[in-house]
């Protein structure tokens, strides 16, 4: 069973033209790193699975279940976001708002659920904190628990360990793969070539060549071993 398929998928805004009749199906419980040049189509791909933008043709879809499951998504963080005036709690609350109806309270069963997101990432000893007081790997970490509330079946992360230490981009990577494991369908955008290659089941490189595939056969094409022999980072 699949959980996202591709159809004949052009993206771009007017006349660019930007990723062109793209066709793939991802498994379910599949985790998905999306690699590939500056500007290549990265986030726009993922604006249009999340219907915040329209393709210039085609299709992408989730398939039904995993939509009405509720989709987590985490955005590139801008430095107002990272200034957010809130506590971690609240933070990871309002992740329930994407799962439901919005109702000017949260329930009780909304704050069991941010309770238990938090427990899985461990960081209820942060509940209290102020959210801009965090450092970078921390605040990832509440962005992630808050993705999490969102959803039971995909999560949508774009570049989540972007400007955090080689210790908390680890730790980040360990969180995504311990969430995979546990049954999550895990859908992200990284810079890091060899670190998809490592942790991913499947790879999408967008760029002037495009593949799809799994990360084994990501590593043996040609453009998978350009880049993991140099290092693994693209600019
Ligand atoms: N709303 C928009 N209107 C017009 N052009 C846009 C819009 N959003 C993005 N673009 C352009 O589309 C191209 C692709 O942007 P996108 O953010 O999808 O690339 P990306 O692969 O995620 O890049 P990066 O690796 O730098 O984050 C860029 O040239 C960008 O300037």
């Amino acid at each position: 069973m699949d959980i996202l398929t591709c159809r004949d998928l052009t993206l771009g805004y007017g006349e660019q033209v930007l990723v062109e009749k793209l066709n793939f199906q991802l498994p379910r419980g599949a985790y998905l790193c999306i690699v590939g040049e500056n500007g290549a189509g990265k986030s726009t791909l993922m604006r249009t699975l999340l219907k915040l933008q329209e393709p210039l043709s085609g299709r992408i879809w989730l398939d039904e279940e995993a939509a009405a499951g509720g989709i987590g998504y985490l955005p590139q963080q801008t430095q107002t976001q990272r200034d957010f005036p809130a506590s971690v709690r609240e933070i990871v609350l309002s992740g329930c708002q994407a799962r439901g109806s919005w109702h000017p309270f949260y329930t009780q069963e909304e704050k069991e659920r941010a309770h238990f997101c938090m427990r899985r990432l461990d960081i209820c000893q942060l509940k209290d904190c102020s959210y801009r007081k965090l450092s970078g790997g921390q605040q990832q970490r509440v962005l992630l628990a808050r993705a999490l509330a969102a959803t039971d079946q995909v999560l949508l992360l774009d570049e989540p360990v972007t400007g955090l230490d080689p210790k908390a981009t680890l730790s980040m990577y360990e969180l995504v793969e311990k969430l995979h494991r546990e049954g999550i369908s895990v859908i992200m955008i990284s810079h890091d070539v060899r670190a998809a290659a490592e942790n991913a089941s499947h790879i999408l490189y967008l760029g002037d060549q495009v593949f799809f595939g799994s990360s084994d056969a990501f590593a043996k094409s040609p453009i998978g071993q350009y880049y993991l022999s140099k290092g693994g980072r693209h600019a």
